[in-house]
């Protein structure tokens, strides 16, 4: 299960105001993508342009062999059942039981019988730990019950590919790292393409196989994980250490001096030079997070073997041909796998 998407030059605006350009990266079919980027950037706008709920001025997005910006309402119909998706609050109907909102996708697209739609709605439930509260209300239960009652929803249609957007939004460090490894066992038991948008680093760091970032109307890189996380590019640094010291700003992009200097003044803390460019002692923020693996007794799927070889020797990645590139410039894949 799972598809490939392959984004290809997407651009978009809303009149005069771009919102990202050439926007190019391949999710591969199976694993699970990050999307990070400064509030604004057009990370929920990419999300919906994925599944084509919004039209991008130019580019292509490529899901089984169709271009989803060149279908007509009732062919995007279809191919949208190959989607599930996890909206912010996970937007269950409130005066629906949990039941009733989970079986909703499986009785307006299918005819199922509510046998087997029961048989469906308890097993999703039972895969987001949900079982006993089909007769509660979405108001009566927690955040942290919503989003994997979302999830369950999201889930009932079997789909191939799975778009979260904002996950771990309003939910305390500790449900986050339940939620997390929730989509990681999933990603393992049903083996969809997953891609996540959020501003949750630790969650960035840890859960995907690749990240990328958006940033001034660009993608500023894509890649599998442990090149994004060892990069030296000063906007992905700042981003992934969450610090103020960088090229983003608290609302706009800083000037050119200004970033010269702090990243200059953080350089001399840390051994860097004004360009971010590594020295002896720069290995503080630009480590490896441990991956967050799937729980006992779940099967991996086939290619974690060869991702664990990979990211046993990130050294290997700081070669400079190995390095990720801006992804609308290069295939990022490429580059991954030459080490594997
Ligand atoms: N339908 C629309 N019409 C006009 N402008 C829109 C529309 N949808 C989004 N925008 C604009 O696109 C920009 C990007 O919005 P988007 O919600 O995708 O950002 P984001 O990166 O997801 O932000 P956040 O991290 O804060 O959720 C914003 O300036 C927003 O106002």
């Amino acid at each position: 299960m799972g598809v490939e998407i392959c984004v290809e030059g997407l651009t978009k605006s809303f009149g005069h105001q771009v919102i990202w350009q050439d926007v190019s990266l391949t999710l591969p079919a199976g694993e699970v993508s990050v999307m990070l980027g400064p509030s604004g950037t057009g990370k929920s706008v990419f999300l919906k342009t994925l599944v084509g709920l919004l039209r991008p001025d130019r580019g292509s997005v490529t899901i089984a062999g169709q271009d989803v910006t060149k279908l007509r309402e009732h062919e995007l119909y279809e191919v949208r059942k190959l989607f599930g998706v996890l909206f912010q609050d996970g937007a269950l109907f409130g005066s629906m039981h949990l039941y009733d909102n989970i079986a909703f996708p499986l009785r307006e697209h299918t005819r199922k019988p509510e046998s087997e739609i029961r048989r469906i709605v308890l097993e999703k439930m039972d895969m987001v730990g949900l079982i006993g509260a089909e007769e509660k209300l979405p108001g009566e239960i927690s955040g942290g019950m919503r989003k994997r009652a979302g999830l369950a929803r999201a889930l009932v249609l079997d789909p191939e590919i799975i778009l979260f957007d904002e996950p771990d939004s309003g939910l305390d460090p500790v449900r986050v790292a339940y939620l997390n490894q929730l989509i990681v066992d999933l990603n393992a038991q049903i083996d969809a393409t997953f891609l996540i948008v959020t501003h949750d680093i630790a969650s960035a760091r840890q859960v995907p196989d690749n990240i990328g970032l958006l940033f001034r109307r660009e993608l500023v890189m894509f890649g599998p994980r442990e090149q994004l996380l060892t990069s030296d590019e000063p906007v992905v640094r700042q981003f992934l250490n969450g610090r103020m010291q960088g090229p983003i700003g608290m609302a706009e992009e800083k000037d050119a001096a200004q970033v010269e200097q702090e990243l200059a003044q953080l350089g001399e803390r840390e051994g860097r030079n004004a360009k971010g460019e590594s020295g002896p002692k720069a290995a503080t923020d630009t480590g490896m997070t441990p991956r967050l693996l799937p729980s006992p007794g779940l099967a991996r799927p086939p290619r974690w073997e060869a991702i664990a070889k990979r990211e046993a020797k990130p050294e290997a990645k700081a070669e400079p041909e190995d390095e990720a590139k801006p992804a609308h410039k290069t295939d990022q894949r490429e580059a991954a796998v030459t080490d594997i």
